[in-house]
């Protein structure tokens, strides 16, 4: 007897999945207590050498609809939502069970998944799909299962993060600094769905879900990416003390009427040197979490990359195998209740404003007196001359939390404001 693997998709993930099992046969063989068989990889180009992957050629197939007929557990590494929806559908129907790191599709569709993995009682499991090798989806599924999490905030897009991490250091535009991280092989040719906050945004989706036994999908997160960010903003945000990073947030928050609701967002967030996620570098991710019992929890380590990934995947492949050989499927899911998404405009932060004033005596109390008028307290102002105008001052503040609807009043009044030449940036901070 033997457990048979199916495997779809043989790229940066998949090969290093299939070597692993290829090479570490005998040492799975003995974690398992039965044998891991690879019956077939499922890809668009059969005739595409892959070395790299030791996969036999015999075993490459194109038709992976027949293959996930055939397996006791499908491991799907193609990404993307079609086919590998259908195809996973079509492998818990015949009674297999699941791993697959695609975030993309769970963010958008993954409650109907779950739901017909726990119908048809088998592993649905995905810890590559949030922070690549970092132990977080099962912490956050299992062991905090007693706890309640109140936030989660984290940086889990590790192109972004290099990218930021870059332009922090050397001072550099994002143009420039997006195009090495290409050349690096860290983006992607087409870097869309990393730099505008898409990746994260379905990590998002994925943690909020988890965290606050709810569904959350990635339509409801809110989405900022990082294509705006500016040398200026960055060299401001040194000046301050503060780094920017692009955050994932989830909150579980009271709204108005005093009820449950859930904060998910992705933006820039500014964050004082001195927090543990500012010191994350280059294509790292980290994940902070906050529960009631445990306190505040930190993961760290690599969120990309084949063997880094293809750790989290052999991880819920050996468990999975093994849940079937003893006869079980877990951790099964837990119940879940619907709660409101808080609207973004409803959110609490803090903000980082810079702006370009008239220099003359006023100016402070004309601004103040916005601020004021807004319910939006100011925590720290600093005021230099302006590097390009003798008769303008630079004007840099750091509000209090603030709901975000407020802040946006107080920016349109100042825009408004004589006193005010332009307000040339609003940046949420976190982590105060
Ligand atoms: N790369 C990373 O660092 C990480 C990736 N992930 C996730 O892992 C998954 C795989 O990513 P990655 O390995 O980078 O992706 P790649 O693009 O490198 O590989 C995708 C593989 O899937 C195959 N494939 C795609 N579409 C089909 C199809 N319709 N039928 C059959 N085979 C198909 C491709 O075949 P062919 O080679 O013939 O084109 C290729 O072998 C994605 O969901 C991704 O989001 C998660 C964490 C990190
Ligand atoms: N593109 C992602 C990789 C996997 O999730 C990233 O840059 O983090």
């Amino acid at each position: 007897m033997s457990v048979r693997i199916a495997l779809l998709g043989c790229g940066v993930v998949g090969s290093a999945v299939a070597k692993r099992l290829i090479e570490h046969s005998d040492e799975l063989t003995e974690r398992v207590g039965d044998r891991l068989e690879l019956v077939g990889v499922a890809v668009r180009d059969v005739s595409k050498p892959r070395p790299e992957s030791g996969v036999p050629a015999e075993l490459f197939t194109d038709d992976a609809e027949e293959l996930v007929t055939r397996a006791d557990v499908v491991v799907e590494l193609m990404g993307g939502i079609e086919p590998a929806r259908t195809l996973l559908l079509k492998a818990i129907e015949h009674g297999a069970s699941v791993v697959t790191a695609n975030k993309a599709l769970l963010g958008e569709d993954g409650p109907s998944l779950y739901a017909a993995a726990a119908e048809a009682n088998v592993d649905f499991s995905f810890e590559a799909a949030v922070a690549g090798a970092i132990p977080l989806i099962r912490p956050l599924r299992i062991s905090l299962a007693g706890d309640d999490v109140h936030r989660v905030m984290g940086i889990v897009n590790g192109t972004t993060n290099f990218i930021l991490d870059k332009m922090d250091r050397t001072g550099a535009d994002f143009a420039d600094v997006l195009a090495e991280a290409q050349e690096l092989g860290y983006a992607e040719a087409d870097p869309t769905a990393d730099v505008e906050g898409y990746d994260a945004r379905a990590k998002a989706a994925i943690l909020a879900s988890l965290a606050f036994h709810t569904r959350v999908s990635s339509a409801e997160v809110y989405c900022e990416g990082i294509t705006a960010i500016t040398a200026d903003d960055i060299r401001a945000a040194r000046k301050a003390g503060l780094v920017i990073k692009l955050l994932a947030i989830c909150e579980r928050v009271t709204d108005e009427e005093g009820s449950a609701a859930i904060s998910a967002r992705v933006h820039p967030a500014l964050l004082p040197r001195s927090h543990p996620l500012a010191s994350v570098r280059e294509a790292f991710n980290a994940v902070f979490v906050e529960t009631q019992l445990a306190g505040e929890l930190m993961f760290y380590g690599r969120g990309a990359g084949g063997e880094p990934t293809a750790s989290a995947v052999l991880g819920d492949l050996v468990q999975a195998a093994r849940n079937r050989l003893v006869g079980r499927a877990g951790p099964g899911e837990l119940a879940y209740a619907a709660f409101p998404i808080q609207t973004i405009g409803a959110a609490y932060t803090a903000y980082f404003i810079r702006l370009r004033v008239k220099d003359r005596p006023g100016v402070l109390a004309a601004v103040s007196n916005v601020f004021a008028a807004q319910g939006v307290s100011i925590e720290s102002m600093r005021q230099n001359k302006d590097r390009t105008d003798p008769e303008l001052a630079s004007l840099h503040l750091v509000t209090h939390r603030a709901q975000e609807g407020a802040l946006a009043g107080t920016v349109k009044q100042l825009q408004d404001l004589d006193e005010v030449d332009s307000v040339d940036s609003v940046m949420r901070v976190e982590g105060l």
